[in-house]
């Protein structure tokens, strides 16, 4: 009754905006996968994950082995995983993705298969995801607006595609963008993506942000993009106004050093990745707060087990994101639902993509959150034309995976993305 009788990955690209952050640019498409498992009586899971040509080798890979396993089997999903990847290097800017080993490269294989798998198991139990995972401790999931610097347009692009954000590249197009994204969504906590112009910068953008929004916590992300003493000359611009900083500088290291100095709670996605990193950074003392993404911690499941672990040692949780669309989304969501101290309003790119892959379109958002469905699964149905039209422009658009660097390097030939920059 429960057994797979085929499984689909299907990658398909979608509209991106040029973003900017401290690797480079956003490219005009991002890519994504859509993992479909299906049983003998024709009911589906669903699952969302990364479309880079490495993973989704990986992906094809693990597919091949799956027709006959139970999806209530996770620890045989596990072993078939550890089985199947291999682990090449992959240098491609910021994004939290491509492992470059096994201990990175299996939990990100795996959460992409086992949010499926909970999707069906939902489906069969006729119980929501989250249910599965506990039960809500929360009816909606509280997210946050997330504010990027970019361009008017992909200059570079073949078509003229644009955007409904425009140019955000002063202290005031950042709070327009702000107002616009809070009018629309809701949002009730403000994130900026820095690392991109001079730090002061973009102080005097989060300081734009405060006046503009005296309520709403806010946070900022240089992705690594400051050296320790950088940091730790601002920190006293930044005191009482941030909520948490996050990654002002790389490495486990370099955030000890600020960690010293810092009066704020210093947050990562950078340099706590997976568990394996636990050990040297509570040692060293490099972060206060860690930002989960089930599709690179392995899965929802193993969200969870990271909650225990940061409450074990006294670290808050909040949750990381990339560019994606409603599959990712619900799953975020099912997952914040039913964990009690995931207590900040979670990441999401969300309202900078305009396609989306399941039925009814885009999901809607209610004061800034996102109700969790009480539907069995993760609630959400593949509308097959929009995979169809997607998986087109995947075929169509050239990009094979992400590289933030070379999309720059495009306005500016002597552009090298490293860091720390500032
Ligand atoms: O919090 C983060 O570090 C991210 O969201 C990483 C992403 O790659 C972000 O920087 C982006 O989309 O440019
Ligand atoms: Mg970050």
């Amino acid at each position: 009754m429960s057994c797979i009788s085929s499984v689909v990955v299907t990658p398909i690209a979608f509209r991106d905006p040029p973003l900017l952050n401290v690797s480079g640019v956003h490219e005009p498409w991002a890519l994504r996968s859509i993992i479909e498992v299906t049983i003998e009586d024709g009911r589906y899971g669903l699952s969302e994950s990364y479309g880079d040509e490495q993973t989704l080798s990986q992906l094809q890979t693990v597919a091949s082995h799956l027709v006959g396993v139970d999806v209530f089997h996770l620890n045989e999903l596990k072993s078939i995983v550890e089985a199947s990847v291999s682990h090449k290097s992959q240098e491609n800017g910021i994004e939290l993705a491509p492992g470059t080993n096994q201990a990175t490269t299996v939990p990100r294989i795996f959460a992409a298969f086992e949010v499926a798998f909970l999707d069906l198991m939902g489906k069969i139990t006729e119980r929501s995801v989250c249910d599965l995972l506990g039960g809500k401790v929360r009816d909606a999931v509280p997210y946050s607006a997330y504010l990027f610097y970019k361009y008017g347009h992909h200059q570079f692009s073949q078509d003229d595609w644009v955007d409904a954000w425009g140019e955000v590249l002063t202290p005031e197009d950042i709070v327009r963008s702000a107002r616009q994204m809070i009018d629309q969504y809701g949002f009730q906590s403000i994130k900026l993506k820095g690392g991109v112009f001079e730090p002061e910068q973009e102080l005097l953008a989060v300081r734009a942000l405060r006046e503009a929004f005296p309520e709403y916590p806010l946070r900022i992300d240089p992705n690594g993009g400051w050296t320790p003493e950088t940091t730790r000359r601002l920190l006293p611009q930044m005191e009482g106004v941030l909520q948490y900083l996050e990654d002002p500088a790389s490495g486990k290291d370099s955030m000890a050093e600020v960690h010293r100095s810092a009066t704020m709670p210093l947050a990562t996605n950078m340099c706590v990745i997976g568990f394996f990193d636990f050990p040297e950074a509570i040692a060293k003392q490099s972060v206060d707060v860690i930002l989960s993404d089930h599709h690179y911690w392995g899965g929802l499941q193993a969200t969870r087990e990271l909650a225990r672990v940061c409450e074990t040692w006294g670290l808050g949780l909040s949750m990381h994101s990339n560019s994606h669309l409603g599959i990712s989304l619900m799953a975020m969501t099912h997952a914040a639902a039913a964990i009690d101290n995931l207590t900040y309003a979670c990441d999401t790119h969300y309202p900078w993509q305009e396609e989306e892959v399941i039925v009814g379109g885009k999901v809607s958002f209610e004061e800034g959150s996102v109700r969790v469905p009480d539907a069995p699964g993760l609630g959400v149905e593949l509308d097959r034309d929009a995979l169809q039209k997607l998986a087109r422009n995947f075929q169509e658009c050239g990009i094979r995976s992400r590289n933030d660097v070379k999309e720059m390097q495009k306005y500016d030939p002597s552009w090298t993305g490293k860091v720390p920059r500032f």
